[in-house]
């Protein structure tokens, strides 16, 4: 077995909603001639949601939806499998980039997945053509989500979105446990400095940002928030950590991880309040959170290593983790989210595709939610796969949960 078959074989050992839904895909075809258009980070897990959707008799096109996530060898792996076509290459050019973006496109999907809606962006500004045929799509992280909202409001998307992001069995736990335990698996790897003691400033208290702190807390760091929203600022304080601005923070950290999907967020204002040797990372989706090309332009020195970059700027050293990009799944060793928490999260996205193969050309273009319904079945899953009962509603309950003149 190659190495690409062998990650995609350990992956799918953990993955047992994905495979329940495989085994009902490939008896009822919900796919059958369709073709479905992907832009996800190309690894282990993604092949696994590959696997299930051309199962269902899909012919599927995929690319990444970053330059530095792809795994080559579970590329060349998914090429080998029939009706998928992969055109992801880590470290490609801008060009290349989209270039592969294109190659996915011109396979006219009815449906498109993206994580970061680089897809749908491409087909609205430079190839409306594709825009009759598709059903709709699918769209799997916050920072995409926030794109197409905008896009929605000013009556520009033109075709129906599931949000697969803000659904709960995908927040709950990809954003908070999944990005917490991978960005600083990341950082621990790439760095192997010790994280129990180190000020850890994490900028942003969404879910990324709430379970990254807790879960770097837990190692023993002294965390800092950052924040710009009152009420989540307020949350971190009562969950026990500083909270303070990114001016004061700057001079406190050791280690600093963004999670705010906003941009510039530790700017050239901070580096020179910052000690030397302090390690700035992103988890958020775009590399727009950190100012590297600042210190690319002005630093005095750089140094490369595999995944670090060290400015010397002013005396002082400045280390930038995987290019500013996405921390967990950008340093050479980014493995990613955990494999069972993206079995959730695929659950979600195999499940909304099949659900918008089904009904998209019934629905005006815009930003739709995952049915409860199908939201609650992969919680009843993965429950069921984890051998966990629980208790159901008595019809006593049920009727005291819908009435309204039972009081004391
Ligand atoms: N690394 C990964 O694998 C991964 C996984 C899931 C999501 N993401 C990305 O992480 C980012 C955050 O996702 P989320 O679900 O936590 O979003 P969220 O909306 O729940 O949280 C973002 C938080 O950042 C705060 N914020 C915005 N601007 C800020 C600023 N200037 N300073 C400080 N805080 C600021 C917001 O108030 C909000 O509380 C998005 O880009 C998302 O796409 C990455």
């Amino acid at each position: 077995m190659n190495s690409g078959d062998k990650k995609i074989t350990w992956a799918r050992q953990y993955m047992p909603v994905l495979s329940s839904i495989r085994e009902r895909f490939e008896r009822e075809q919900p796919f059958a001639g369709m073709t479905i258009g992907m832009a996800l980070h190309v690894e282990a897990k993604t092949a696994v949601l590959v696997e299930t959707l051309a199962a269902g008799g899909a012919e599927v096109h995929i690319t990444g939806c970053n330059p530095l996530s792809t795994q080559d060898d579970v590329a060349a792996a998914l090429n080998e499998r029939p009706n998928i076509h992969c055109y992801a290459k880590r470290a490609c050019s801008v060009e290349e980039y989209y270039a592969a973006i294109d190659r996915v496109l011109d396979a006219k999907p009815a449906v498109t997945i993206d994580d970061g809606m680089d897809l749908i962006h491409r087909i609205h500004t430079g190839r409306r053509e594709l825009l009759e045929s598709i059903v709709g799509g699918c769209e799997e992280t916050t920072t995409g989500i926030h794109r197409l909202r905008a896009m929605a409001n000013e009556g520009k998307l033109e075709f129906p979105v599931i949000a697969v992001n803000d659904t709960p069995m995908k927040r709950f736990f990809d954003n908070v446990h999944g990005t917490g335990e991978s960005s600083l698996t990341a950082i621990m790897t790439t760095t192997n400095v010790l994280i129990a003691g180190k000020h850890l400033v994490v900028a942003g208290y969404g879910y990324c940002g709430r379970g990254l702190a807790e879960k770097a807390s837990g190692l023993g760091a002294r965390v800092i928030v950052t924040e710009v929203d009152p009420r989540r600022a307020l949350q971190a304080h009562m969950d026990g950590f500083a909270v303070m601005t990114m001016d004061e923070a700057a001079a406190l950290g050791d280690i600093f991880v963004t999670t705010t999907g906003n941009a510039g967020i530790i700017t050239h204002r901070h580096f020179p309040t910052m000690k030397s040797g302090a390690i700035l990372s992103n988890a958020g989706h775009f590399n727009v959170e950190l100012e590297v090309d600042w210190l690319e332009e002005h630093a005095d020195a750089v140094e490369r290593r595999d995944g670090i970059d060290s400015y010397t700027i002013g005396g002082k050293t400045i280390h930038v983790l995987a290019e500013g990009r996405l921390v967990n799944l950008a340093v050479p060793k980014g493995m990613g989210h955990p494999i069972e928490v993206m079995d959730l999260s695929f659950a979600v996205q195999a499940l909304s595709a099949e659900y918008i193969a089904k009904i998209g050309s019934t629905l005006p273009g815009g930003v739709y939610d995952v049915p409860n319904e199908m939201d609650e079945r992969i919680a009843s899953l993965k429950l069921a796969a984890l051998g966990i009962t629980i208790d159901t509603l008595t019809e006593e309950q049920v009727t005291y949960m819908t009435s309204w003149d039972i009081g004391t």
